[in-house]
């Protein structure tokens, strides 16, 4: 998008600078064209005082007594006045003198050419009753500015006797000078000069000396655009296109356009950069690492497989409010997988360890055991009768008794360490830690005893007619598993049984 909006405004930039340009190269040219011509002014001058010349006029009124021209208005003497070639003419339009600057060679191109123009000097100059004039001629390839008119006596009064002409070759140093008043670059260039069909003018009418055709200007785009050239014909005075001005102008606005676009598009395309460096920079502070943080995080929660750990994120922003939530998700799964896990260890009815928090105690206990000799002991203990109570009182009252015994077997047990549980149905277990056969069988008839004294009314459980218990002790040797001392206490309980009841057995 931003590029797009940069090459139109360089397009634009373009349109707008090659009007100013193409107008301001025109007002050049025109400036160029004017001064051109003023340069003749010179030669206008000088034609002046000469045509206004006692001795020039009295020689051209009789040549037989004088030798005025070669003497007066020889080839050095035109070269001081600053003039190349020179002409005169009688009344009829005769050459009666001319004298030229040799060129190249001792060359004299200017003479020929005047002889065959003469005729029209003098007809312009009778036309424009007596008024002088200046333009362009071309001899042979290269182009003159000539000036003429009428010689008049000293007074510059009477009837003309003559007429004058005076040239100036448009050369080097012509172009240079012009060129140093300007400012501007040009050339002028020979073009052929196409033959006349029908007769030249020979009225003032007629006769240009206007050189340039402001109509007739070319304008030329060149060296990629960065240049203009102008072009147009130079006219001479029959009205001829006898050379042509090229004048070479720098686009100095399209050039500005250019640079300036350059030195936009460089700031734009820089800030383009920038701020997509610091776009990236920021989404990496503000999203991708903190996305990458809780990732971490959130893997750790999950390799931990316990919701274990922490959601750092902190701030105001979606990615934090994300994290919060996330963090707060964790706390209720974490939450939930506790009370999970603990009603997995517990028994529902009593609320006392379950059979698998005891078997996991008993694996752990026996590993202390193998590493400290820690000694440990294992008591199994069984509702005596328990059927029949419930035959006797309903299944309610039997949950109702064994919630009771739960209480009571808590209550007997007075260190932490033992662990109370029910193993299914009317069985229960307790471990305890650190304690020797003794110890455990003195627990044991305690909460044997605890429980009689419970006098919970069982008629169907003679001679007491109470609630009792029957209990088998296995303490731990270096050869139990958890199988072993299992089926140890279970023989124990066995010989309670068989043995009357309401008795504690040690295996
Ligand atoms: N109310 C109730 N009864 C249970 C529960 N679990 C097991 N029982 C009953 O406990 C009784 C156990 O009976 P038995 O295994 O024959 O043992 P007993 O009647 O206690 O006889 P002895 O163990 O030989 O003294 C069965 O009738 C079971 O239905 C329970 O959660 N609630």
């Amino acid at each position: 998008m931003a590029v797009l909006t940069l090459v139109t405004l360089r397009w634009h930039g373009h349109q707008k600078a090659d009007q100013l340009d193409e107008a301001e190269a025109r007002d050049d040219f025109d400036r160029l064209t004017a001064t051109f011509q003023l340069s003749t002014l010179g030669l206008k001058e000088t034609l002046k005082s000469w045509a206004n010349w006692t001795e020039l006029y009295d020689y051209v009124v009789d040549r037989s007594t004088s030798r005025f021209l070669e003497e007066e208005l020889g080839a050095v003497e035109l070269a001081e006045a600053g003039v190349d070639f020179l002409t005169l003419l009688d009344l009829s339009g005769h050459v009666i003198g001319m004298t030229e600057v040799p060129g190249v060679g001792g060359d004299l191109p200017a003479t020929e050419e005047m002889i065959r123009q003469s005729v029209y000097f003098s007809a312009y100059v009778k036309s424009s009753q007596g008024a002088s004039g200046c333009g362009a001629i071309k001899a042979r390839t290269q182009v003159a500015m000539v000036c003429f008119g009428p010689i008049f006596n000293s007074q510059g009064q009477g009837h003309a006797r003559g007429y004058i002409a005076l040239g100036q070759w448009v050369n080097e140093d012509t172009i240079r000078r012009v060129s140093q008043v300007t400012g501007l670059m040009f050339d002028i260039v020979d073009v052929p000069t196409q033959a006349r069909k029908e007769p030249p003018p020979a009225t003032a009418a007629a006769m240009t000396s206007n050189m340039f055709r402001k109509d007739a200007v070319q304008v030329i785009e060149h060296d990629s655009q960065r240049e203009l050239e102008l072009r147009s014909p130079l006219t001479g005075l029959l009205g001829q296109d006898i050379a042509e001005i090229h004048m070479r102008w720098p686009r100095r606005l399209r050039q500005m356009v250019d640079t300036s676009s350059d030195i936009t598009e460089m700031v734009v395309l820089t800030l383009i950069v920038l701020s997509g460096a610091l776009l990236m920079l920021l989404l990496d502070r503000v999203v991708v690492r903190r996305l990458n943080l809780l990732r971490v995080e959130l893997a750790s929660i999950v390799d931990s497989r316990r919701w274990a750990g922490e959601v750092s994120i902190r701030g105001g922003d979606e990615l934090a409010a994300l994290a919060r939530y996330t963090h707060e998700l964790v706390l209720i799964v974490r939450q939930q997988v506790q009370e999970l896990e603990d009603l997995s260890q517990t028994d529902a009815l009593t609320g006392l360890p379950n059979r698998r928090a005891f078997d996991e105690r008993l694996e752990h206990i026996l590993a202390q055991y193998a590493r400290q000799k820690l000694s440990a002991a294992l008591i199994l203990m069984d509702v005596d009768h328990f059927k029949k109570y419930n035959d006797t009182y309903g299944h309610p009252a039997g949950d109702e008794a064994l919630k009771v015994i739960a209480r009571c077997l808590r209550s007997a047990l007075r260190r932490e360490l033992d662990l109370p549980a029910r193993l299914g149905g009317e069985e229960f277990g307790v471990l305890l830690q650190g304690v020797s056969a003794e110890q455990a069988c003195a627990a044991a008839q305690h909460i044997r005893l605890a429980m009689q004294e419970l006098a919970l009314t069982h008629v169907a459980n003679p001679p007491l007619m109470v609630m009792t218990m029957s209990l088998g002790v296995a303490v731990v040797t270096p050869q139990d598993t958890a199988t072993t001392l299992y089926q140890r206490a279970d023989d124990a309980l066995y010989q309670a049984k068989t043995q009357g009841r309401n008795r504690v057995h040690l295996a």
